[in-house]
């Protein structure tokens, strides 16, 4: 059976037995029981957790009725880390940090400068280090690639600097490696009693010795950041359109919703680097994995990314344009079948798998489940994705023609059971920042290089809230001849 009831121990034990693949492991719950399962917590552990993948569920509790649903208070507990920001509260104090997450987004115009990161990204670190590795024919994890890739983007984004972490001798670094840490352990928290977790805590042994290890890493570099860039500010000179100035600039001016001090810079743009590197990163490596494992549409993407190539080369005196050629975000955006490929890997594949909520008053979902106060509901993406109920008999199969409609349009309609980014009004902020950094990595890497998967290396999901590759994705670079 998928799940076995133990006297005492209810569901648990096979909760903690199934840890290491949780998201496939929650596929076949749905496939065994239907779309919505109650799973029973041991007899000390204070909640029952309800199992869903209904997409009309889904709907209900973040679009509908989004009131009766927060994230709650155990999952602040959870994700303390974060502390007060806009991933991690509820109520007023959520729809302040949002309305100042939006504004800062917005009067930077976040959007372009990330594109134009993009690019920049592209030709000065991605090319030239795989330029190297072409050279060299040494095989290299595409995934630690795609996170330092989204990593430099993100950090140039909130904080005006880039570390760099693709320059040739890959250097690693301990903000990233401690949010690899946290995050972790986090998920750890989700499969353990939370009486357990919390006395470890206290002791500050096993998992949470590391994750407190990892959180003395962060506020200290999170501290040194905060400083420097007001320097910066102090000195004057060159504009800052950094998302961190714009929360400092939001202090000064004492914009409502913010506070003073350092710990409300922190918490405000902490869980932007975390979803700006691991959930992009996450979603790019999966994206890029079933493309190598698709060569027909590897070809069409290929085929309408030359479509571009060669507007630009009948400008420049009917000379073929130069390569490596990099596109621009606005060549990116009309791409149809880009897009398609793109919305279904995140089906399949989506870069948060899980999305947790916390039932405040009692209230019936759309499939008729009654709820209770204090229910933790669990929303795997993931399986409604993979559930043939949802998506049809092909469900498995990887097929960018499904959101193509007759008429070579975007089928718009498929978005009513897509939910990789959320839905309603905690709908992920940075979307299309995401979006951005995925499609261009893919169009300039395919367009530039000949990307091959090491034979014999298995591509694989880590148990993490985000969708992680276990062991990496090992690929060989080689040119690709035009
Ligand atoms: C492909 C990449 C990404 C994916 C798959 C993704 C997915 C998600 C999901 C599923 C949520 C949760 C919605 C909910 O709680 O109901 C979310 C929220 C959020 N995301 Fe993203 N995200 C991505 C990229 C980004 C980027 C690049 C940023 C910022 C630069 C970002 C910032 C946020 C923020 C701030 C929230 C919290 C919104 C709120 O609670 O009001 N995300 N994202």
């Amino acid at each position: 059976d998928v799940i076995t009831y133990w006297p005492i121990l209810a569901d648990l034990p096979s909760l903690i037995c199934n840890a290491h693949r949780i998201n496939d492991w929650l596929v076949e719950v749905a496939n065994m029981y239907g779309l919505t399962k109650l799973l029973r917590g041991a007899f000390f552990a204070r909640v029952d957790y309800l199992l869903t993948c209904d997409p009309r569920n889904f709907e209900y509790i973040t679009k509908t009725n989004v009131s009766n649903y927060p994230k709650g208070q155990e999952y602040n507990k959870v994700f303390d880390i974060l502390g007060t920001g806009v991933f991690n509260s509820d109520f007023d104090l959520w729809h302040g940090q949002r309305t100042l997450a939006r504004s800062a987004f917005t009067s930077n115009n976040l959007l372009s400068l990330v594109a134009s990161l993009c690019e920049k990204v592209a030709k000065d670190d991605l090319f030239p280090l795989l330029s190297g590795l072409v050279k060299t024919s040494s095989p290299v994890d595409l995934e630690d690639i795609f996170l330092r890739y989204t990593f430099d983007i993100i950090c140039v984004t909130i904080f005006g600097r880039n570390p760099k972490c693709l320059s040739k001798d890959l250097p690693n670094h301990e903000l990233a490696k401690a949010m690899d840490d946290a995050l972790q352990v986090i998920f750890f928290r989700h499969v353990t009693p939370s009486f357990w977790w919390k006395l470890c805590r206290w002791l500050r042994i096993g998992n949470e010795k590391k994750l407190h290890n990892a959180w003395e890493t962060v506020d200290r570099l999170m501290t040194q950041y905060i400083s420097l860039k007001k320097e910066d500010l102090l000195q004057g000179g060159q504009e800052q359109n950094d998302l961190l100035s714009s929360y400092i600039y939001f202090q000064k001016e004492k914009k409502k919703y913010s506070y003073e001090g350092d710990k409300f810079l922190r918490d405000s743009v902490l869980g932007q680097l975390s979803a700006g590197r691991d959930a992009t990163g996450a979603a790019l490596s999966w994206f890029f994995y079933m493309i190598l494992k698709n060569p027909v549409v590897e070809a069409k993407i290929i085929e309408e990314l030359n479509g571009i190539y060669m507007q630009h080369s009948s400008f420049a005196n009917e000379q073929k344009a130069k390569r490596p050629w990099v596109f621009n975000s606005g060549d990116l955006k009309g791409l149809v079948y880009l897009h398609a490929a793109m919305c279904e890997s995140l089906r399949l594949n989506p870069g948060v798998p899980i999305n947790r909520k916390e039932v405040l008053r009692e209230d019936i979902l759309p499939d008729g489940t009654v709820v209770k106060p204090g229910m933790t509901i669990i929303m795997s993406l993931y399986a409604m994705g993979r559930m043939e109920s949802v998506w049809g008999k092909d469900c498995m199969e990887y097929k960018p023609e499904r959101w193509i409609n007759e008429n070579g349009k975007f089928r718009q309609e498929h978005m009513d059971k897509f939910f990789a980014f959320g839905s309603g009004p905690r709908l992920c902020i940075g979307k299309d920042i995401g979006v951005t950094m995925i499609k261009s990595a893919v169009a300039n890497i395919l367009f530039n290089f000949h990307v091959e998967l090491v034979k014999g290396h298995h591509v694989y999901p880590k148990s993490s809230l985000v969708l992680n590759m276990k062991n990496g994705m090992m690929v060989e670079v080689k040119p690709r001849v035009a």
